[in-house]
C-alpha cells in the first residue's frame, strides 16, 4: 500500500502511529476529516494478520466515521483508532493511559470512545489521562455502553428500510438472520424478539448463540450459513465486508440492515444488491446510534434528549432510500451524496472570515 497515495486520494488529513514498549502499545490513530468539527471514533482492538491490515482498516474506518457524523447530522468530524492486539490477552492498565496520553496529545482533534474489543472500564483507563473520551462510566456523568443505543437505532432503520420492502415498518413475523450475537446484535434482537419477529442466529462465540437461543428462541445455524438462509431481512452485525462475491449469490433477503461497520467489500457490491432489488440500508446511518449517543456528552449527558436524536435514524434511512429512488442510485451512493452535500455546505458557508471568541491576536 502507498500510504501517502491513499490518504491524498481519500483526502485525509492526519495519521499518528503510537508505539510504547513498555505497555505493548501498538496504535493507530487515523483521522479523515474534521470540517464538521473534531474527529470522533471509536477504538478497536484486534489480531490483525499484518500491520498493513490494521492500518487500512483504521483508514477505512476513520473514512465511514465522517460520513457516518455527517449524516447523522452531528457537528464532528471522522476518525478512529486501532489497537493491534487480542483484547482477550494483551489489555493492561499502562496500555490504555499511554494510548490516552497520546489522544491528549492531539489536544481535542480526536476523541474516541468504545469499538469492537474495548469496553467501557478501557474507556475509564483512557479517561485518567485526557477529556478526550467519552462513554465512559455513568458514574462521571457520562453515557456509558453505547451498544443499546446503537442496537435501538438499528431496530429503528431497519423498521424504514422494511416499510420500503414490505409496505409496513412492522417487524412481527418477520424472519431475521442476525449475524454476530454481541454487544449491539444482542440487544437488537431482544427489540426484535418483543416486536414478534422470528430470529435465525450465528455466532463463532457459541456461548453468544446459545443466550439468543435461550433468551429469544432463535434457532442457530452455523457461521458460513448465514447468508443462504431462507429469512427477510438479513443483518449483518459482526465484522465487515460480509457482503461479497461469495456471499450475495447466497443472499434471499428482501432487506439488509445491520450494525456492522463497512459492510460492502467494495462498492459494486451495493450495486449489485441494488440491481437485486434488495434494500440495503446503508452501515453508517443505521448504526449510527452509538455515536449520536456518545456525541451528546459534548452537550452535559442527558439520555432522553440522546433518545430522541437516535429516532432520527428512522428518518435518516427514509431519507436515503428517497433520495436512491429519486436519483435512481443505490442507498450506499445517496447516503454518501447526503453526507458529502453537509460537508460541502459548511465548507463553503466557513469561506468567510467571521471573529469567533478568540481574538486572532489573543497569543500575542
Ligand atoms: N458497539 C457499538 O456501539 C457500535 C456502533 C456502531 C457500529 N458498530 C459495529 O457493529 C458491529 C458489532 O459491534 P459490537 O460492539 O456488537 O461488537 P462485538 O464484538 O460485541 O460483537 C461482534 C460479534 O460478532 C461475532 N463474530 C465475529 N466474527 C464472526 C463471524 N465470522 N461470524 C459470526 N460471528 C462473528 C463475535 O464473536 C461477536 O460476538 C461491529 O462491526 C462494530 O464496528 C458497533
Ligand atoms: C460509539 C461510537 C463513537 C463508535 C462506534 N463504534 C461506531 O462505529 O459508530
Amino acid at each position: 500500500m502507498e500510504i501517502f497515495k491513499y490518504l491524498e486520494t481519500y483526502d485525509y488529513e492526519q495519521v499518528v502511529f503510537c508505539q510504547d514498549k513498555q505497555s505493548g502499545l501498538k496504535a493507530i490513530i487515523a483521522i479523515h476529516d474534521t470540517t464538521l468539527g473534531p474527529a470522533l471514533g471509536g477504538t478497536r482492538m484486534w489480531t490483525y494478520e499484518s500491520e498493513e491490515a490494521a492500518i487500512e482498516d483504521a483508514l477505512r474506518l476513520a473514512r465511514g466515521m465522517t460520513y457516518k457524523n455527517a449524516a447523522a447530522g452531528l457537528n464532528l468530524g471522522g476518525g478512529k483508532t486501532v489497537i493491534i492486539g487480542d483484547p482477550r490477552r494483551d489489555k493492561n492498565e499502562e496500555m490504555f493511559r499511554a494510548f490516552g496520553r497520546y489522544i491528549q496529545g492531539l489536544n481535542g482533534r480526536y476523541i474516541t470512545a468504545e469499538d469492537v474489543g474495548t469496553t467501557v472500564a478501557d474507556m475509564d483507563l483512557i479517561h485518567e489521562e485526557t477529556d478526550y473520551v467519552t462513554g465512559i462510566s455513568p458514574a462521571f456523568g457520562s453515557s456509558g455502553n453505547p451498544s443499546p443505543v446503537t442496537a435501538y437505532g438499528v431496530y429503528r432503520g431497519m423498521k424504514a428500510a422494511a416499510k420500503a420492502a414490505f409496505g409496513t415498518d412492522s417487524l412481527e413475523g418477520k424472519t431475521i438472520a442476525v449475524q454476530g450475537v454481541g454487544n449491539v446484535a444482542y440487544n437488537l434482537c431482544r427489540h426484535l424478539h418483543e416486536e414478534g419477529a422470528q430470529l435465525i442466529v450465528t455466532d463463532i462465540n457459541k456461548e453468544a448463540v446459545q443466550r439468543a437461543v435461550e433468551e429469544f428462541g432463535a434457532k442457530a445455524v452455523e457461521p458460513n450459513e448465514i447468508y443462504g438462509v431462507e429469512c427477510d431481512i438479513y443483518a449483518p452485525c459482526a465484522l465487515g465486508a460480509t457482503i461479497n462475491d461469495d456471499t450475495i449469490p447466497q443472499l434471499k433477503a428482501k432487506v439488509i440492515a445491520g450494525a456492522a461497520n463497512n459492510q460492502l467489500k467494495e462498492t459494486r457490491h451495493g450495486d449489485q444488491i441494488h440491481e437485486m432489488g434488495i434494500v440495503y440500508a446503508p452501515d453508517y446511518v443505521i448504526n449510527a446510534g452509538g455515536v449520536i449517543n456518545v456525541a451528546d456528552e459534548l452537550y452535559g449527558y442527558n439520555r432522553e434528549r440522546a433518545m430522541k436524536k437516535v429516532e432520527t435514524v428512522y428518518n435518516n434511512i427514509e431519507k436515503v432510500i428517497e433520495i436512491a429512488k429519486r436519483d435512481g442510485i443505490p442507498t450506499y451512493k445517496a447516503a454518501d451524496r447526503m453526507a458529502e452535500e453537509r460537508i460541502e455546505r459548511m465548507r463553503n458557508s466557513r469561506g468567510q472570515f467571521l471573529q469567533n471568541g478568540h481574538h486572532i491576536l489573543s497569543r500575542r
